[in-house]
């Protein structure tokens, strides 16, 4: 048991986490042991469309970026040309309190796979504004454990977040990650299998020079039946183990990277084994999306986790919360003093929150047919959105003040009862055709999708909310796969002027926050155009946030910092999760009625892949008001 403690070898100068090698014994393949590594090395890293998709959708980036308006690019410059002044009020004296790896980032080449760099300069060729990025805190000695450890999500995004963060020297010293599966690896095979992992996807960062080796020494592996009490006896092990190797105290985030269907058993056995107590360090559960397969489901499941952790241990993981621009709607709305008076119902007409995907089913059938788009966006993403979009402003910035102000808006939605589902939701299932040049197939057509399967993979919705802000303001949401692009935005239109005195002009004005790609903001307002007539038209003024020359970080490192941090604010509470169900409900009953009780099946496929979703959409909004083209 006893493991020798190492030197520290971390870039950031963390001490490394040795397991000697007599600590486990041979491995017994368990009842549910199923493959060897084998298998999950043949699995692909990611499918061909979907890197395509991104790679085209990050050529677009740049094509859009060049194509901005003169408006835009006046803005732009300005920004730029202020950073430049240092006229932006950051302070560049502001000593740096990050690792020595953190400045070789500030001036290495772009990360891989991010796509952004754009720094823009200050006097002496650094961005001032980066002077802010950093985080004052370092969280304890930890282990992370991931549930799932050789699925899809931890293979192309958690152990990339990890690495960052780790290169990064933001996980403080005595970090090491044990990775627990069904199949049966020792710690050697799964450190080769977490290193490919990183080598192959998109979302890993630059890697700095005998980074991979030194993070290699922090990984550790366990296998066995998540029903049984084994695979908890040995994960008690490895928190000894860590524990005498640092010295620290036996903290533990323990993530669920799992299909759902295991979120029970596994906090039941972390329960069972007493892992959840916190007698000997922090212990933690983090817990993947979809919480629940509907309301009395996520009930039943809240029950069952709170019978081992107290509601402050649980940290229920919604990625688009770890999103920059997300964050930054909070901090423009209320770090500003001119977009609160106007936000409500006195001066918006309505709201879009936008969220549409270029991708198909990514051979997710498995999963997807029994979620389809209300459970996998609309009832966790699209809620978070509007739910940050309308709150009250927080008496603070802090986990219960935010999440108090995001139940009270949640709550004042108003009910969808069973007989207005068809006035205010519409459904949609892509059908077969053509995405940049390329053909493909229809929903019903992918890799083990159910024949004749009535699914969505659209969903467009009006919320309307009863209190005094927003009574009269209709909140139209939408998202959908196999749209013609990749692009998530909040849109605030406001009113039009109640007097039109000039030819044109009588436009409404548009503060849209994009979430990706492309982070910003822009307000949409009419302007003179030149010349002796007074004829006005639309122009864009334009944020860009690369402006901050800053690589985006992944939602998922943000999000796990957090955690081990302790920090809940950007992780959805309970009552917030029980009350988006609570909205959504009322759509999934009818549209999921048994084929007799249906009023009349869906009519799918109803719209053309790389079209804008069903005509049905359109009629929702009024007459008076139409979609964004984005
Ligand atoms: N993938 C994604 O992009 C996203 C995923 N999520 C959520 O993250 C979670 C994990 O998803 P994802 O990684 O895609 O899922 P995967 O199906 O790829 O695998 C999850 C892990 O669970 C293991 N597993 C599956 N079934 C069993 C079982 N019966 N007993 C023991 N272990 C099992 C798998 O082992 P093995 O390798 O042996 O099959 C694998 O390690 C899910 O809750 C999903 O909804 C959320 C957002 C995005
Ligand atoms: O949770 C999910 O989100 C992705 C979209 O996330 P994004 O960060 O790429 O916008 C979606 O494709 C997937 O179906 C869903 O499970």
């Amino acid at each position: 048991m006893s493991a020798p403690k190492k030197p520290a070898s971390s870039p950031a100068g963390s001490p490394a986490i040795s397991k000697a090698a007599t600590t486990k014994a041979a491995p017994k393949k368990p009842a549910a042991a199923k493959a060897t590594v084998s298998k999950a090395a043949a699995k692909a890293p990611a499918s061909k469309a979907a890197s395509k998709a991104t790679a085209k959708a990050a050529g677009k980036t740049t094509a859009s970026k060049a194509a901005g308006s003169k408006v835009a690019a006046n803005v732009q410059a300005n920004v730029e040309s202020d950073l430049a002044a240092g006229t932006v009020g950051v302070s560049q004296a502001a000593p740096a309190r990050r690792g020595a790896s953190v400045k070789t980032a500030q001036t290495s080449a772009p990360r891989k796979g991010k796509g952004k760099s754009g720094a823009a300069p200050g006097h002496d060729g650094q961005n001032p504004f980066r002077a802010l990025m950093r985080r004052n805190r370092a969280p304890e000695p930890a282990t992370l454990v991931i549930f799932g450890a050789t699925g899809d999500l931890s293979r192309r995004k958690l152990l990339p977040a990890v690495f960052g963060l780790w290169q990064d020297g933001l996980l403080g010293s005595a970090f090491n990650i044990v990775g627990v599966g069904r199949q049966e690896m020792t710690d050697e095979q799964f450190k080769d299998y977490a290193i490919q992992a990183l080598k192959d996807s998109k979302e890993t960062d630059a890697i700095q020079p005998g980074s991979l080796e030194k993070f290699r020494e922090l990984l550790y592996y366990e296998f066995g039946d998540f029903a049984g009490d084994e695979v908890y006896a040995k994960l008690g092990r490895e928190l000894d183990r860590a524990e005498e190797a640092h010295g620290g105290r036996k903290n533990a985030l323990f993530y669920l990277s799992t299909p759902p269907s295991l979120f029970e058993p596994i906090s039941n056995g972390l329960g069972r084994l007493e892992l959840a107590d916190q007698s000997e360090g922090w212990r933690r559960l983090v817990i993947e999306k979809p919480f629940g397969h509907d309301l009395a489901s996520a009930r039943a499941l809240n029950d069952t986790i709170h019978r081992v952790w107290d509601e402050s241990q649980v940290y229920r993981i919604d990625h688009y919360l770890g999103k920059e621009t997300v964050q930054n709607l909070m901090a423009i709305r209320f770090g500003n003093a001119i977009f609160e008076p106007l936000w409500n119902r006195g001066y918006v007409d309505h709201v879009q929150i936008t969220a549409s995907e270029d991708l198909g089913l990514e051979g997710r059938a498995g999963y997807y047919e029994e979620a389809g788009v209300v459970r996998d966006m609309l009832q966790n993403h699209l809620m978070q959105l509007f739910a940050l979009t309308a709150m009250e402003p927080p008496a603070a910035f802090d986990a219960d003040a935010i999440r108090d102000e995001k139940v009270k808006v949640l709550r004042a939605v108003k009910e969808i009862p069973s007989g207005r589902v068809k006035s205010v939701a519409v459904r949609g299932q892509y059908g077969p055709g053509t995405m940049y040049g390329e053909k493909v197939p229809g929903y019903r057509e992918e890799p083990n999708v159910k024949e004749g399967s009535v699914t969505p993979t659209y969903v467009a919705l009006k919320l309307e909310v009863d209190n005094w802000r927003w009574q009269g303001v209709p909140f139209f949401l939408r998202t959908g796969k196999r749209l013609p692009k990749k692009v998530t935005e909040i849109a605030v239109v406001f009113k039009r002027p109640p007097l039109g005195i000039f030819p044109g002009g009588l436009e409404r004005n548009v503060l849209a926050f994009r979430i990706q790609p492309d982070e910003g903001v822009s307000l949409k307002f009419s302007s003179k155009t030149p010349g002796q007539e007074m004829v006005l038209r639309e122009v864009v003024m334009d944020f860009r946030y690369d402006a901050f020359g800053a690589q985006l970080e992944s939602p998922y490192s943000r999000l796990l910092l957090d955690a081990m941090l302790g920090d809940a604010t950007l992780f959805p509470r309970e009552d917030e999760v029980d009350l988006a169900w609570r909205i959504v409900s009322g759509i999934l009953d009818v549209w999921e009625a048994e084929p007799g009780r249906r009023e009349k099946g869906p009519d799918f496929p109803n719209y053309t892949a790389g079209t804008w979703g069903p005509d049905e959409a359109d009629e929702l909004m009024g007459d008076d008001r139409r979609w964004r083209r984005l």
